[in-house]
Formats: C-alpha cells, sequence, structure tokens
C-alpha cells in the first residue's frame, strides 16, 4: 500500500482456532482504499477462515479496524452495514430471479421498520442502489435478464455486483473466477480493476495465479495459518519459500 494512505481493512494478529487446528495464526493484513490485494495459498491454508473472522462469522482473537474503527466484537450484520461485504465459495446467483432481483436480496431492510409514509422513497433508494452495483461492474443493461442468460463470466460479475449493494468499504471475494476460462478470467480482472479505482479496497483470494499476479497490487501468501510472505506480485512469485509451499514453480506476472 502507498505510504501515504491509511489502510481501510487493518488486522492485527488474528487466530482461530477450530479444535485441534490453528486455522488461523496471528494474521496481519492491510488493505487500503482502491488497492488490490491478494491472499494466496494451498488448499486448506486458512484462507476463508481469515474472510469468516474478518467478516464476523468465525469466532477469533485479535483485532480487526475498519477506517480505524474496531470491529472485533461487532456482529457480523453489522460488519456489513459499516462496509465490509463478501462474497462465498458458493456463491451461486438465484437461477429463478432476474439480476435486479437477485441483487434485492442484498438489500439491508432494516430501515423499512419505519412509518409507511417512508416506503416508496425506500424502494426508489433500493433501486437505485441495485443499478449503481450493477453498473459498477458493467452489467446495468442486464438488470431484467436472468443468469443463465448470461455468460459464466457475467454471472461471476453478478455475484460481484450482488456483494457492492449498499455502502461498501472493503469488498473480500473468496474464489470469484473459479471456473472461469483465461479470457472470461482476464474480463473479470479488468472489472475489478475498474471497481477498486471507484474506491473500495478488495481482498482478492483465488487459485488463478494469473488473475492474482495480474490484478493484484500486494500479494500475502498463507501457509498452515500463518502469512508466510507478502509483497508485490513479483517479489512474492519469485520468493522460493512461496514457490515451495504453492506454486511449485516460479511464475513470472
Ligand atoms: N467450520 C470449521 N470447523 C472446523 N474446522 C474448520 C472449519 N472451517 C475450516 N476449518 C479447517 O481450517 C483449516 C483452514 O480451512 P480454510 O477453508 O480456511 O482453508 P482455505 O485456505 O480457504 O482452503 P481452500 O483454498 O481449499 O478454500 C482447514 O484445516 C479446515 O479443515
Amino acid at each position: 500500500m502507498p505510504d501515504d494512505l491509511s489502510p481501510l481493512l487493518l488486522t492485527r494478529d488474528v487466530s482461530v482456532q477450530y479444535g485441534g487446528v490453528r486455522a488461523n495464526d496471528a494474521v496481519c493484513v492491510e488493505v487500503g482504499p482502491a488497492e488490490i490485494v491478494g491472499l494466496i495459498g494451498p488448499n486448506g491454508a486458512g484462507k476463508t477462515t481469515f474472510v469468516d473472522a474478518v467478516t464476523g462469522f468465525a469466532p477469533h482473537t485479535g483485532t480487526i479496524e475498519l477506517d480505524g474503527v474496531r470491529l472485533d466484537a461487532v456482529p457480523a450484520h453489522r460488519r456489513r452495514r459499516l462496509g465490509l461485504a463478501r462474497t462465498w465459495q458458493s456463491g451461486e446467483l438465484f437461477a429463478d430471479l432476474t439480476l435486479a432481483e437477485n441483487l434485492a436480496v442484498s438489500v439491508d431492510r432494516t430501515g423499512l421498520r419505519g412509518v409507511l409514509s417512508d416506503l416508496g422513497r425506500r424502494r426508489r433508494e433500493a433501486g437505485q442502489e441495485i443499478e449503481r452495483a450493477l453498473s459498477l461492474v458493467g452489467l446495468e443493461e442486464m438488470a431484467g435478464r436472468r443468469p443463465d442468460e448470461l455468460s459464466l463470466g457475467r454471472q461471476k460479475l453478478a455475484g460481484v455486483a450482488r456483494a457492492l449493494v449498499g455502502s461498501t468499504r472493503v469488498l473480500l471475494l473468496d474464489e470469484p473466477a473459479a471456473g472461469l476460462d483465461t479470457e472470461e478470467s482476464a474480463e473479470f480482472g479488468r472489472e475489478l480493476r475498474r471497481i477498486a479505482a471507484s474506491g473500495p479496497g478488495v481482498l482478492l483470494i483465488d487459485h488463478d495465479m494469473t488473475l492474482v499476479l495480474e490484478v493484484c497490487h500486494r500479494v500475502y501468501v498463507m501457509d498452515f495459518g500463518k502469512i508466510i510472505a507478502s509483497g508485490t506480485p513479483a517479489d512474492v512469485s519469485a520468493d522460493p519459500e512461496v514457490v515451495a509451499a504453492y506454486l511449485g514453480s516460479p511464475v513470472i506476472p
């Protein structure tokens, strides 16, 4: 992250224990505004667990700050409202709903408990939020389409748009490009750059090394729950420990 920017997301010594498994061990990560940060590592390294801890779905120790505000004692739904958004590994869209309807599922409706006269305005605002999220991923023309009318790449982007509904300061993406071919993955990467350029920080977990190394500004490497390396894509892909633990052979970004 550039020295003149303070991090949006800052974790210090985040640890998660599942029975005898230390799934995260003192994980320290920073994500700055408009920055795409990769989190890579072998299967079972603890990457999803880290996203679970940050978003409030896994009990953890250590501290988590969003723009300077401590979140570690805050429940998951309030972390979302404060601007931490995530996608899930099995983040399929509802097949029978249009894209707009799929995104409507994510609209925060707690405000609707207000007076009835407020309802029309709230509904309009929800519509605007959905439109904004779809246009952030370049799918504004597709609002009325169902998922199976779209390419897999566009379906994946719609999944990201669903996480972008409402205020999003930091977006945590768990294997969002799984199953995409080379061309779709490159297109996905371009859209991700566009999304980040609009302001939010992005934490990207993916096994597609071409995508991660091309799109990320910085990368953390996790193994057995610990961060074993971090730096630019060029730095980490040339790191012998990273090659041994994960990459197998050096990757040229
Ligand atoms: N809810 C849970 N209960 C018990 N153990 C869990 C739970 N979730 C994860 N684990 C364990 O924690 C460790 C880390 O798993 P995690 O899913 O975070 O890894 P990962 O790096 O995301 O893997 P992958 O790349 O395969 O998605 C594994 O040993 C896993 O079995």
